[in-house]
């Protein structure tokens, strides 16, 4: 039988554990750890079906990023570092979801659908993990997979989500874009950091000094074995290395949710604090000002930064290509309010996950996005790339644009090269993290859980800022939000979890958090709450 080992081995060894049927979401499968060993063995299979699709390296990423320590999940990385193609996300469903006998003809199925795939065709897939306890494991599960499938795998051990993309690009592009090692990655970026600090790396109010919060996860590996190649053009000191639960009570889905600074870094004042999440691919700031005040600087601030450069580099060379920024409906107010009126950017919205973000990304020349929770990049068309390196040779700012270029990480949100990218920006400004800070000031938010008996309840428009079922439900939040000024609330299910989010902002701390609660409660009733009312 086509694919009779595939069966063979997941009965003997990885049998389906979990009946209720399970979803490709936002970030891939993502839940208790010891629910996903079937889980893990399928996506091998699948990989290695997609790399003879693609002819092409397929990436593996086993992580569960901000979630708590005991769950784990897996996304599937594509050839040119993309997220999974939608038509394949449901691929996944499908054989995650089939039974153990019916594997084979799950995979035959797929293979039909993709246009014949050839059993026998080579299929190259590389791995890599972060570092949960269960991620070793799971590892295993997924090589059993490749294997059963009759592909081949290459181990990148424990690394980065935006390596992962990394190396996957690199290979797949036969090295243009860099070389395919996690020492490539690092040679590449920090070249290109430190030619743009060359003549020093202080500059006005900038000081070249970082505390770097690792959330006890490997983004706190990857910045040790980074700091060698980066040399003297930053100074930074690292907490939670490791000696810590993972993600717990830092780390950046910690710092950006919570509004609070890490435990386990020092309070130094007029610090910037560096925050990373669990795999590393977001990236959050923090500082204390000298009056002690906390203040927290997100995805929202990083884009606005990132765009205004640009701008500033793009009129300055006389390039004349489109720069864009793409936000979702979590962005501040404030933000989308100081891109488009003060700085004349285009902003777009896009719903939630950066793959989204990244597809509206591509419309324009260059394209920034950014989540508020800090995961994004900036992506180049061709035409802009080729542009932008003809101009260098004769044009300083165009110079600059190329060499921050290099700085970036293209293939997928990077919490390391955004910091780069920040602190590149900060340098050539002379700024310090206050001054970045007081471009705008952000409007009074809050997020908030509530949970409902079918999250599926709830529909969305418009790039999730408008609720369409259940009926009745926008009406009520439209009339709550009019007795709040500046108020703005929206409502969506969640992706990776099994709630339902709230958004509120509004003119004040205290008429967000009120606008949040009358909100959540309206979602309770109307969409089937259970258990405790929302609060707080
Ligand atoms: C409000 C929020 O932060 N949502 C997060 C979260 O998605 P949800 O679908 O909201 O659960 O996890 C995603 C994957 O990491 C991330 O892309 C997204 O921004
Ligand atoms: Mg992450």
């Amino acid at each position: 039988m086509v694919y009779g080992e595939a069966v063979q081995v997941a009965k003997a060894k990885y049998p389906k554990s979990v009946t209720k049927t399970i979803k490709y979401g936002t970030a891939g499968f993502r839940t208790k750890a010891d629910e996903l060993d079937f889980i893990m063995y399928r996506m091998g299979l699948l990989a290695t079906l997609r790399a003879r699709d693609t002819k092409a390296v397929i990436g593996v990423m086993i992580t569960a990023s901000h979630n708590p320590e005991p769950d784990n999940g897996v996304k599937l990385i594509d050839p040119m570092g993309e997220m999974l193609a939608p038509a394949w996300e449901a691929h996944a469903t499908t054989l995650a979801n089939a039974t153990d006998d019916g594997i084979a003809e799950a995979m035959a199925t797929i293979a039909k659908e993709a246009g014949g795939i050839k059993e026998d065709e080579k299929a190259l897939v590389f791995v890599g993990r972060d570092t949960r306890p269960s991620s070793d494991r799971l590892r295993d599960a997924v090589v059993a997979g490749v294997k059963a499938a009759g592909g081949e795998v290459k181990d990148f051990g424990v690394v980065s989500t935006p390596i992962l993309h990394f190396v996957v690009t690199c290979h797949n592009d036969g090295g243009q874009y860099g070389e395919p090692t996690e020492e490539g990655y690092y040679k590449k970026i920090a070249q290109a950091f430190a030619k743009l600090r060359v003549s020093g790396a202080s500059r006005g109010s900038y000081e070249p000094t970082i505390l770097f919060d690792g959330a006890n996860g490997v983004g706190a590996i990857m910045m040790e074995r980074f700091i060698p190649y980066l040399g003297d053009s930053i100074k930074s000191t690292m907490y939670n290395k490791g000696e810590g639960v993972l993600n717990h009570l830092c780390g950046a889905d910690y710092v950006k949710v919570q509004q609070k600074w890490p435990e386990g870094v020092p309070q130094a004042q007029n610090s910037r604090c560096v925050s990373v999440d669990g795999d590393a691919d977001r990236v959050i700031y923090s500082f204390i000002d000298k009056n002690g005040k906390y203040s927290m600087l997100d995805g929202d601030k990083i884009a606005t930064l990132v765009a205004g450069y640009f701008q500033e580099l793009l009129k300055a060379s006389g390039l004349t290509l489109k720069l864009g920024l793409v936000q979702t409906a979590y962005a501040n107010g404030a933000s989308t309010a100081y891109i488009t009126e003060k700085l004349g950017v285009p902003v777009a919205c896009a719903k939630t996950g950066v793959k989204h973000l990244h597809h509206v990304a591509l419309q324009f020349d260059i394209g920034v996005y950014f989540e508020a929770n800090g995961h994004g990049t900036v992506i180049f068309s061709k035409n802009a790339r080729e542009a932008i390196r003809n101009a260098a040779q004769a044009n300083e700012s165009a110079q600059k644009l190329s060499q921050v270029m290099d700085v970036i990480n293209e293939t997928v949100g990077d919490a390391i090269s955004d910091m780069l990218l920040v602190e590149t920006v900060l340098h050539a400004r002379g700024w310090s993290i206050e001054d970045w800070n007081s471009a705008y000031a952000d409007l009074p938010n809050r997020q908030m859980k509530v949970t409902v008996a079918d999250r599926a309840v709830i529909t969305t428009t418009d790039a999730e800022r408008v609720c369409v079922t259940p009926a009745g439900l926008q009406d009520t939040i439209n009339s709550i939000v009019a007795n709040y000024p500046n108020g703005r609330s929206f409502v969506r299910p969640s992706g990776t979890e099994d709630i339902v989010r709230v958004y509120a902002e509004a003119s004040t701390q205290e008429g967000a958090d009120n606008l949040a609660i009358a909100v959540g409660n309206a979602v309770y009733e109307q969409a089937g709450g259970v258990g405790d009312r929302p609060k707080i």
